[in-house]
């Protein structure tokens, strides 16, 4: 890196944050860290406050109480700045041109005019965006007025970047572009958090994941880390037996039956050895696997517990 700001901590701090609108508490006591160089994931059921929280980050909402942080330093007009954000609601003017509208969005930042057009190709270019620079906003497809707002986001080479719900819609290419960018980003030191829905896909990028719900953090950690704390499934292949061979073995709750296979969810203090004798009790068993349960199933069970 030589934008030589790399010697300045940029973790972003959100520090006991609440927030209420009249009488809904959206956000009480949020507390999170993300780290310079990891890609952070901000999940949470509808309305459980994600969105309040990124525009508290960015500075564009004010917290009823708590702090936001980049490094030690309250979050400012020069500090934010430095954020590069990307609004749920979108924010580009759609009757301005693409090219000319990155272009002045950098130089708000403090880009030259040169540095400012400089970036704003670099970026339509690697954002598959390029051959639209001359086009109004509002003539690009929701999912390219989406690369476009990416761009916006990074076109002034933030230390931050904040970006709400920034897959929804996009097709498989560009979800891997933007994967790639938000990778690219964070291996230069860059703190990057980002909401969304598809837990996939925070499962396969994120490093840390925060999963909120009514404006509460409920986990916090790698997704190895959620993982392993969720309940045990185990995947039972049992040919010959009956659909309710599970059923009344306690601790056991089964999830799905097909084709032979049942999966099913075992309480903590629930003995495997009895469900696999009860298996066996039915006839062969070829298969009886332990499993972590994945990000969309840990999800389930957090936000319901
Ligand atoms: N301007 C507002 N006025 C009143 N209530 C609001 C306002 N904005 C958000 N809320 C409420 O605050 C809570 C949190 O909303 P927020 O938009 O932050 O959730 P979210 O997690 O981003 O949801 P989604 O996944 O649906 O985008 C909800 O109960 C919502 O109805």
């Amino acid at each position: 890196m030589t934008n030589g700001r790399t010697h300045l901590d940029t973790t972003l701090s959100l520090d006991r944050i609440g927030k209420r609108y009249g009488d809904v508490v959206a956000l009480r006591e949020l507390t999170f860290d993300v780290r310079p160089g990891e890609i952070f994931g901000f999940v949470g059921s509808n309305g459980a406050g994600k969105t309040t929280a990124m525009r508290i980050a960015m500075g564009v909402l004010a917290a009823d109480s708590g702090e936001v942080r980049i490094g030690d330093s309250p979050v400012d007009l020069s500090l934010r700045r430095r954020i590069g954000y990307m609004p749920e609601e979108r924010g580009l003017y759609p009757k301005m041109k693409v090219g000319p509208q990155l272009t002045y969005l950098a130089q708000l930042h403090g880009l030259s005019a040169s540095d400012a057009r400089g970036a704003a190709q670099r970026w339509a270019h690697r954002l598959g965006v390029a051959e639209r620079l001359g086009d109004p906003v509002q003539a690009l497809s929701l999912g390219n007025q989406q690369r476009v707002q990416l761009a916006a986001a990074l076109v002034h080479d933030p230390s931050v970047l904040i970006l709400d719900e920034p897959f929804s819609g996009l097709d498989p290419v560009a979800v891997d572009v933007m994967s790639e960018v938000l990778a690219e980003k964070a291996a230069t030191g860059v703190p990057v958090v980002f909401s969304s829905h598809q837990l996939d896909l925070v499962q396969r990028l994120c490093d840390r994941v925060a999963i909120i719900a009514r404006g509460e953090l409920r986990a916090l950690g790698t997704v190895d880390e959620l993982r392993d704390r969720g309940t045990t499934r185990i995947e039972i292949v049992a040919p010959q037996a009956p659909a309710d061979w599970a059923d009344r073995v306690p601790g056991v709750r089964v999830l799905g039956l097909s084709n032979g296979q049942t999966t099913v969810e075992l309480a903590a203090d629930a003995d495997d050895q009895e469900l696999l004798a009860a298996a066996l009790r039915t006839g062969p068993v070829h298969r009886f696997a332990p499993r972590k349960p994945d990000l969309t199933e840990l999800f389930r069970e957090v936000v319901s517990a």
